[in-house]
């Protein structure tokens, strides 16, 4: 597996492994991470994992397990078990789900970082208020962040616009992965809390997920070269 030193996370959302494959063998492991959700995993299973795998890729596989706290703990155990850099939850779950999720990867001695979702980036003030919270956004994202971090998780994914604050409560050293990334080139799409990737950096993020901007550009390397330029990242 190639470690890079690259914040860049693409997101393989892509209906079949060929399509995801497709790109994946555009891309270098030396150059990003990947990220393999929901729609992909769902039409392929493990194989996508191991295809990514045996072409020298991180994965981050994004499935952002809620439920009881012992299915959420077997599930990011299974998901461990397959190797993957990095697995993610919804911190809305509750404290004894992100517990027995942390407490199941150090029993096991798996080797796979645990974030937790606080509140999704496609989401503003007034969806929160609709679901029946009455913080506001930035309160209840910094609540999360500090939950997560008290249960043992490695980090959070937030939008790039906490990730200042989320520093500054829970340390330089606890993961911000920050998807909503969109360069001026790209549309905002279904995300509300976006930033830019250098202003992301700047702010805080270890992490940036990319999706759209770079896998639906007429150009995709094209596209990721341009964010890769904006980072100061040498080709
Ligand atoms: O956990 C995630 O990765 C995630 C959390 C979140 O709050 N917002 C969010 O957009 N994501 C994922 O990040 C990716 C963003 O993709 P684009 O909007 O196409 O760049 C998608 O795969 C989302 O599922």
């Amino acid at each position: 597996m190639h470690v890079t030193e690259s914040p860049l996370i693409i997101a393989l959302d892509y209906p079949s492994l060929d399509a995801a494959l497709c790109m994946a063998d555009q891309l270098d492991p030396a150059r990003c991470r990947l990220k393999v959700g929901k729609e992909l995993f769902t039409r392929s299973g493990p194989a996508v994992i191991e295809a990514l795998h045996g072409r020298g890729f991180e994965v981050f596989l994004d499935l952002k397990f809620h439920d009881i706290p012992n299915t959420v703990a077997s599930a990011v155990e299974a998901a461990a078990e397959q190797g993957v850099w990095m697995v993610n939850l919804h911190a809305s779950g509750g404290r004894a789900m992100m517990e027995a999720a942390a407490n199941r990867l150090v029993q096991q001695r798996l080797d796979t970082r645990l974030i937790a979702v606080t509140v999704l980036t496609s989401m503003q003030s007034s969806d929160l208020v609709e679901v029946g919270v009455s913080s506001s956004l930035d309160e209840q994202v910094s609540r999360l962040a500090q939950l997560s971090k008290q249960s043992g998780l490695h980090g959070v994914v937030c939008s790039a616009q906490e990730a200042t604050s989320i520093t500054s409560l829970c340390g330089e050293d606890f993961l911000k992965v920050t998807p909503g990334i969109r360069p001026a080139f790209a549309a905002a799409n279904d995300q509300q809390r976006i930033m830019t990737p250098s202003n992301a950096i700047r702010a805080g993020s270890t992490h940036l997920v990319v999706g759209r901007p770079v896998t639906q550009a007429e150009n995709p390397m094209e596209a990721l070269a341009a964010i890769e330029a904006e980072l100061g990242i040498k080709a």
